[in-house]
């Protein structure tokens, strides 16, 4: 949400959603920089977002107000820093070293807006830098992408699989969580939902998301399938049994199913068990 915008900062508090992105970057205007960096620092000040994850998207370090909003950052420590147009692993590297000069906690973390064609031509140089930095995650930025690329935004974003994927694949070799770019037709839901399903199909862990009226569907189809837990708990039982000690393959519910699957179920059984414990 706009940082500019005190009744989205307010309304932010009670909205059922996982993360918020306090932003200062593109959704505000350059007159109103400076207001909208007063009025984040008092709304993540008060500490009123609950369970929330509350980042602050600051402006570019190269621009007139980026390492002002650093500084504001490391005042009332968000949980973490969503950084516009990253195209190299450096990038977050010096904002990586700033935050530590300037004492900020530890735990606040580091995620990229992945929106430029260099990202996603370097993402593996960008990802890697989850080794030595703060960087937690990547977000897909389509809007700025189609404007860079020249590429056109169809229903079924043909022209931006390819990049899609790279990044998923990225985060996924360092460890990253990864959320889709927004869908801006925020009164089109059924669009939206195709948009969801999709980014699921990716293996994306979320969608960014505009509107308060996208929250809904978005949380809907990213949330885990009842089933689908009920399977992997089976699986995990499974694997517990005294007779399958030692086992890296055995059979539940028909299904081949290897110490791989016990993983995966065990990330889905922590998802699931994360939104019940939030709900
Ligand atoms: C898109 C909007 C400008 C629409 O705003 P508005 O016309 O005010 O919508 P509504 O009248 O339907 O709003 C209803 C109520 O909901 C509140 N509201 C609206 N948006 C938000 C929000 N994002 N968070 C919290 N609350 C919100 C309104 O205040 C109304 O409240 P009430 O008074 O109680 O009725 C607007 O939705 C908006 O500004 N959205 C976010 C825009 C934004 O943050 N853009 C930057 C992120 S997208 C991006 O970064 C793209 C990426 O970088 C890329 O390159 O792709
Ligand atoms: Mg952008």
């Amino acid at each position: 949400m706009p940082g500019a915008n005190t009744r989205a900062l307010e309304k932010a508090q009670a909205l059922p959603a996982d993360t918020l992105i306090l932003d200062l970057e593109d959704a505000v205007a350059p007159e109103a920089k400076a207001g909208a960096r007063q009025a984040v620092q008092e709304a993540v000040s008060a500490k009123n977002y609950g369970s929330r994850e509350v980042l602050i998207r600051i402006n570019s370090l190269d621009s007139a107000w980026g390492h002002h909003d650093l500084a504001m950052a490391v005042a009332v420590e968000p949980d973490g820093l969503l950084l516009p147009k990253i195209t190299s692993g450096d990038q977050l590297r010096q904002v990586d070293a700033l935050l530590d000069k300037a004492g900020a906690d530890p735990g606040m973390g580091l995620w990229a807006m992945i929106e430029m064609p260099r990202a996603v031509i370097d993402i593996r140089e960008i990802a890697a830098a989850a080794q030595d930095t703060r960087l937690r995650g990547l977000v897909m930025g389509l809007n700025d992408l189609a404007l860079e690329t020249g590429a056109l935004t169809t229903p079924d974003r043909a022209a931006f699989q390819a990049a899609l994927m790279m990044v998923v694949m990225a985060a996924r070799a360092w460890g990253l969580l990864v959320i889709d770019g927004v869908y801006n037709d925020f009164r089109d839901d059924p669009g939206l939902a195709r948009e969801c399903e999709q980014g699921r199909v990716f293996g994306f862990d979320g969608k960014s998301l505009i509107h308060p009226a996208q929250i809904e569907t978005a949380n809907r189809i990213f949330a885990p399938d009842p089933a689908d837990v009920a399977h992997a708990r089976a699986i995990i039982d499974a694997f517990a049994l005294p007779e399958n000690q030692g086992k890296g393959v055995i059979q539940v519910a028909g299904k081949m199913t290897e110490l791989l699957h016990l993983q995966q179920a065990r990330r889905l059984v922590a998802i699931s068990e994360a939104i019940s414990g939030a709900a």
